[in-house]
C-alpha cells in the first residue's frame, strides 16, 4: 500500500503560486490537492478551470481534485481536460452518484467520493466496488485551517470494515486539520492519503514540514 501526502494549494500564496507549485514539485509530497468551491455547496468560493490549468502547466505530480460543488456532472469532462488525475465529488451533492462515478471514469480519471462529517460511510456500500478513493472530511468543508474532528477515527475504521474483501485497495484519504500532530494516529486507524493545507503552508519551511510528515508516515508504517 502506498502512502500519500497531498498538500492543499488552497493554503498556498496565490500571488506566488508558481513558487509554491515548485516547492511541492521538489518536496516529498505525492499529489497536489486542488479544492474547488462554488459558494453554493460550501460557503466559500476558491477557484476554477483557469487556475487549475495553470497549476497543471507547472505541476509534475498528479492533481487530486476535490469538487465542493453542486451538480458536478456538468463539469467533470472539463475538469478532466484541465488536467485532473483524480476527481472526488461529494456524496451530499450527487443525486445519481453511480452515474457520476461512471462519468468520472469515462473521462479517464480515477473516481473518489467525499463524505461530510455527518455522513456515515455505510451509505457508500452499494458503490464501494466502483471507487478508487473515499475522502473522509475531518472538518466541515469550505475553509482551510479548521480544527480536526475526532469522530474521523471511527469513520476510518468503519470504512476499513466496509471495504474488507470487496475493495481492499481503496485509498482512504483524510482532509482537514491534518498535520504532524495526528498523522501517525490516522495511519494506525487505517488512512493512507493525507491532505494538509495550513499545517504545511503556515510553517516557516513547508518543504521541511512535508519531509517530517513523510518521515512520520514511514515510522508509523514500520512500527
Ligand atoms: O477541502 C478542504 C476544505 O474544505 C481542504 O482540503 C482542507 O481544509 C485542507 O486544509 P487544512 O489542512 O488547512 O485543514
Ligand atoms: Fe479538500
Amino acid at each position: 500500500m502506498k502512502y500519500i501526502i497531498a498538500p492543499s494549494i488552497l493554503s498556498a500564496d496565490f500571488g506566488n503560486l508558481q513558487r509554491d507549485i515548485e516547492m511541492i514539485n521538489q518536496s516529498d509530497a505525492d499529489w497536489f490537492h486542488v479544492d474547488v468551491m462554488d459558494g453554493v455547496f460550501v460557503p466559500n468560493i476558491s477557484f476554477g478551470f483557469p487556475v487549475m490549468a495553470a497549476v497543471k502547466k507547472h505541476a509534475i505530480k498528479p492533481l487530486d481534485v476535490h469538487l465542493m460543488i453542486v451538480e458536478p456532472d456538468k463539469y467533470i469532462e472539463e475538469f478532466a481536460k484541465a488536467g485532473a488525475d483524480r476527481i472526488t465529488v461529494h456524496y451530499e451533492a450527487c443525486t445519481h452518484l453511480h452515474r457520476t462515478i461512471q462519468l468520472i471514469r469515462s473521462s479517464g480519471c480515477k473516481a473518489g467520493v467525499a463524505l461530510n462529517p455527518h455522513t456515515p460511510v455505510t451509505l457508500l456500500q452499494d458503490v464501494i466496488e466502483d471507487l478508487d478513493l473515499v475522502l473522509i472530511m475531518s472538518v466541515n468543508p469550505g475553509f482551510g485551517g479548521q480544527a480536526f474532528i475526532h469522530n474521523t477515527y471511527k469513520k476510518i475504521k468503519d470504512l476499513k470494515t466496509l471495504i474488507q474483501g470487496v475493495n481492499e485497495n481503496l485509498i482512504i484519504e483524510v482532509d482537514g486539520g491534518v498535520g504532524l500532530q495526528n498523522i501517525a494516529a490516522l495511519v494506525s486507524a487505517g488512512a493512507n492519503a493525507f491532505v494538509a493545507g495550513n499545517a504545511i503552508f503556515a510553517t516557516d519551511d513547508p518543504t521541511e514540514t512535508i519531509a517530517k510528515m513523510k518521515q512520520q508516515l514511514i515510522t508509523s508504517i514500520n512500527i
